[in-house]
C-alpha cells in the first residue's frame, strides 16, 4: 500500500488548490456529522428535560444548518476529489500507452493485444477508484471517525474507552479478509484479461470462424472464461461482504457493555440522559464510517492487485536500445557482415553477409520460412542481431537513432494495415497531407482509378481493416503510402502478391523507376516480379545459398533453378 501511494503521490502535487477545496468540503461533512450527534444532548436535556422553549426553535435551526453543511461539504468534496482522480487516471493511462509503444516487436508478438487492452482499460479503471473516490472516502470517513470519537470522549471518557476498545480487536479478522481480497482481485483481473483476449481473437478472426462454422467452439470457450470470472467475482463478494457482519457483531459487544455501564451511570446520576444518548448516537454513528473504512481497505486490495499488473507492464523495458546518430546524410550502402538471428534460441538467420548500394534492388527469394522477412526485420530493428553487424554507410545500425532510422524506411508487408480514417490520412500517415502528392502516388500505385470512383474520392473514409476494399486495392493503398514517404530505403515484402499479373507488372515498372535513388529490398514468391533486381539472394533454412543477378543464378544456382522450375509447373 505504501508503494502504491509513493507511486501516485507525485501526481497529486498539481492539484494543491483543488485538494484544499476538497478538504474544506470534507471538514464540513465530518463536522456536520459529528455536530448532529452532539446536538442530541441539548435536544434531550434542554428541550425534553429542562423544557427550554428557546432551544425548541434554536435546535431545529441548528439541525438544518448542520445537515446543509454536511450535504454541501459532501458535494464539494466529491466534485474536487473525482476531478483529481479522473485527471490522474487520464495521465496514468496516457503514460501506460506511451510506455507500451516504446517496447519492441518481440514483446507484441508474445503478448496478446486483448491482454494489453485489458491492462490499459480495466486495470486502470480499478486504480481509478483508489486514487480518487477511495482516498476521498477514506479521508472523509477517517475525519468523521475522529470528530465522532471526540464527541464520545467529550461526553464520557470512561464509556468511550469501553465503546472503542473493540476497534483494535477487529483488525485481525479484517486484515485476513484484506489479504484474501488482494488474491481474488488479482485472479479476477487475470480472468477479465482472458475474456478480452478471447473476444479480440474472435473479432479479428471472424472470417475463419464463420467459414469453418466454429461459432459453437468459440462460444463454449467463452462460456468457460466467463464462468471462471463469475466464480471469482462471487468469491470476492463473499469475502468483501463479510466485513460488515464481523464489524457489527464486534460492535454489538461494545454497545452492550456501554448500555450496562452507561445505564448504571445515568441511574446513579453520574451522567445525564442527554449525555448518554449523545454518546450512544456518536457511538452508533461511529460504526458506519469504521465499517466503511474496513470495506474500503478491502476494495483497495483490488486496486493494489491491478497496480501490480500495471507495474509489471511498466517494468518491461525495450531490449533494443536506440542509438544517438541521426540520419542526416544519404545512405549509400547497407552492409550485413556475418549476421545471425535467433528467435528464443531458435536460429532464423545464419552468417548472412551482403551489401546493397544506393540505386540497387536486392530481391530475396526462397522457400517459406527461409528467413527473408527476418532479414528485413533486422533492417528496421524490429529485432536485434545475435551475431555480426549491420552498417548503414559506416555507421553500425545499433548506433543509429531508431526513430530516424525508421523515418528513412518505407515497408509494405503482406498484411496491409488500414486505419479507420480517410484515404488521405491513410496515405500521408504520420506526415503532412499534400493532396497533389497523394494523387501522384495513388496514380503511381495504380490506385487512383478506383479511388476517384469512390463517393468522396481521396476523402473517402476507409473501414478499419480496409474491409470496403479488395485485397489488391488494399495493397495499392499500402504501396501508395510507402511511396508518399519517399524513403531512402524501400522494403516490399510480398507487397504485390494480391495483384493481378497485369497490375503487378505495371507497378513493378513504377517501382523500378522510383527505386533508382533508393536502396530497395523486394521479397517475392513470384520470380517474375524480381527478375530485374540488381541481385537476387536465394534463402534456404536461414542461409543465403546463392546471390547474383537472374542470369548468373539461372546458370549456376541449383536452388534457384529448382524454384524456377517449380514456378513454371
Ligand atoms: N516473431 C517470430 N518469433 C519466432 N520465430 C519466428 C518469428 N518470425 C519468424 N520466425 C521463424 O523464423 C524462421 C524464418 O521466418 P521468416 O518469416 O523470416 O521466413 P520467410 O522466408 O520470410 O518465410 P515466408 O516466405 O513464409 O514469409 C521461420 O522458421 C519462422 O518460424
Amino acid at each position: 500500500m505504501k508503494e502504491f501511494f509513493k507511486q501516485y503521490v507525485p501526481y497529486y502535487k498539481d492539484y494543491k488548490l483543488k485538494f484544499f477545496y476538497a478538504f474544506i468540503g470534507m471538514a464540513l461533512a465530518a463536522g456536520g456529522t459529528a455536530g448532529s450527534a452532539y446536538v442530541v444532548k441539548p435536544l434531550l436535556d434542554e428541550i425534553f428535560i429542562a423544557k427550554n422553549l428557546t432551544m425548541l426553535y434554536t435546535i431545529p435551526a441548528l439541525v438544518i444548518g448542520l445537515y446543509f453543511a454536511k450535504g454541501f461539504g459532501k458535494y464539494v468534496q466529491s466534485y474536487y476529489i473525482s476531478y483529481i482522480g479522473q485527471d490522474i487516471i487520464r495521465k496514468v493511462r496516457d503514460n501506460l500507452l506511451r510506455h507500451t509503444l516504446t517496447l519492441d516487436m518481440e514483446f507484441f508478438q508474445k503478448k496478446h493485444g486483448g491482454e494489453l487492452i485489458s491492462r490499459i482499460t480495466n486495470d486502470i479503471n480499478k486504480i481509478q477508484s483508489a486514487v480518487s473516490s477511495q482516498i476521498a472516502e477514506f479521508s472523509k470517513e477517517a475525519l468523521t471517525v475522529f470528530a465522532l470519537i471526540f464527541v464520545t470522549i467529550y461526553q464520557s471518557a470512561e464509556l468511550a474507552f469501553y465503546g472503542l476498545v473493540i476497534m483494535p480487536l477487529a483488525i485481525i479478522p479484517l486484515s485476513k479478509l484484506a489479504k484474501k481480497m488482494k488474491k481474488l482481485s488479482y485472479a479476477s483481473q487475470e480472468s477479465i484479461s482472458d475474456i478480452t483476449t478471447h473476444l479480440n481473437e474472435i473479432f479479428n478472426n471472424i472470417e475463419i470462424i464463420k467459414a469453418n462454422s466454429t461459432e459453437k467452439i468459440e462460444i463454449d470457450k467463452f462460456v468457460k472464461h466467463n464462468k471462471n470470472f463469475f466464480n471469482i467475482s462471487i468469491k470476492t463478494v463473499k469475502t468483501n461482504e463479510l466485513v460488515s457482519p464481523v464489524m457489527e457483531t464486534l460492535g454489538a459487544f461494545a454497545i452492550a457493555i456501554v448500555i450496562v455501564l452507561g445505564g448504571t451511570k445515568v441511574i446513579n446520576g453520574a451522567l445525564t440522559v442527554g449525555e448518554f444518548f449523545s454518546f450512544m448516537t456518536a457511538l452508533f454513528m461511529l460504526y458506519t464510517p469504521i465499517k466503511k473504512i474496513s470495506s474500503l481497505y478491502n476494495k483497495m486490495q483490488s486496486a493494489l492487485a491491478a497496480n501490480d499488473r500495471i507495474n509489471s507492464l511498466l517494468n518491461v523495458k525495450s531490449s533494443i536500445p536506440s542509438g544517438h546518430l541521426i540520419i542526416d546524410e544519404e545512405i549509400n550502402e547497407i552492409t550485413f557482415k556475418d549476421v545471425s538471428l535467433k528467435y528464443d534460441e531458435v536460429p532464423a538467420l545464419n552468417n548472412i553477409s551482403l551489401k546493397v548500394k544506393k540505386g540497387e534492388t536486392l530481391a530475396l527469394v526462397g522457400d517459406s520460412g527461409g528467413g527473408k522477412s527476418s532479414l528485413v526485420n533486422l533492417i528496421i530493428r524490429f529485432y536485434e542481431t545475435n551475431e555480426g553487424s549491420i552498417t548503414f554507410n559506416d555507421d553500425n545500425i545499433k548506433d543509429i537513432n531508431i526513430e530516424s532510422l525508421r523515418n528513412s524506411v518505407s515497408i509494405v508487408t503482406q498484411r496491409v494495415y488500414i486505419f479507420n480514417d480517410t484515404i488521405c490520412e491513410n496515405i500521408a500517415y504520420g506526415q503532412e497531407i499534400d493532396e497533389e502528392k497523394i494523387i501522384k502516388v495513388l496514380k503511381q500505385a495504380h490506385a487512383y482509378n478506383f479511388v476517384s470512383e469512390m463517393e468522396n474520392g481521396i476523402h473517402t473514409k476507409l473501414d478499419e481493416f480496409g474491409t470496403n476494399l479488395s485485397g489488391g486495392q488494399r495493397q495499392r493503398i499500402a504501396i501508395a503510402r510507402a511511396l508518399y514517404k519517399n524513403p531512402q530505403i524501400l522494403i516490399l515484402d510480398e507487397a504485390t502478391s494480391a495483384l493481378d499479373n497485369e497490375s503487378e507488372s505495371i507497378i513493378s515498372e513504377v517501382i523500378d523507376e522510383i527505386s533508382k535513388d533508393k536502396i530497395t529490398f523486394i521479397i517475392a514468391h513470384r520470380l517474375s516480379t524480381v527478375k530485374h533486381a540488381t541481385n537476387i539472394a536465394v534463402f534456404k533454412k536461414g542461409e543465403i545459398v546463392c546471390i547474383g543477378n537472374e542470369k548468373q543464378l539461372k546458370k549456376d544456382c541449383d536452388e534457384y533453378k529448382r524454384l524456377h522450375n517449380l514456378a513454371n509447373i
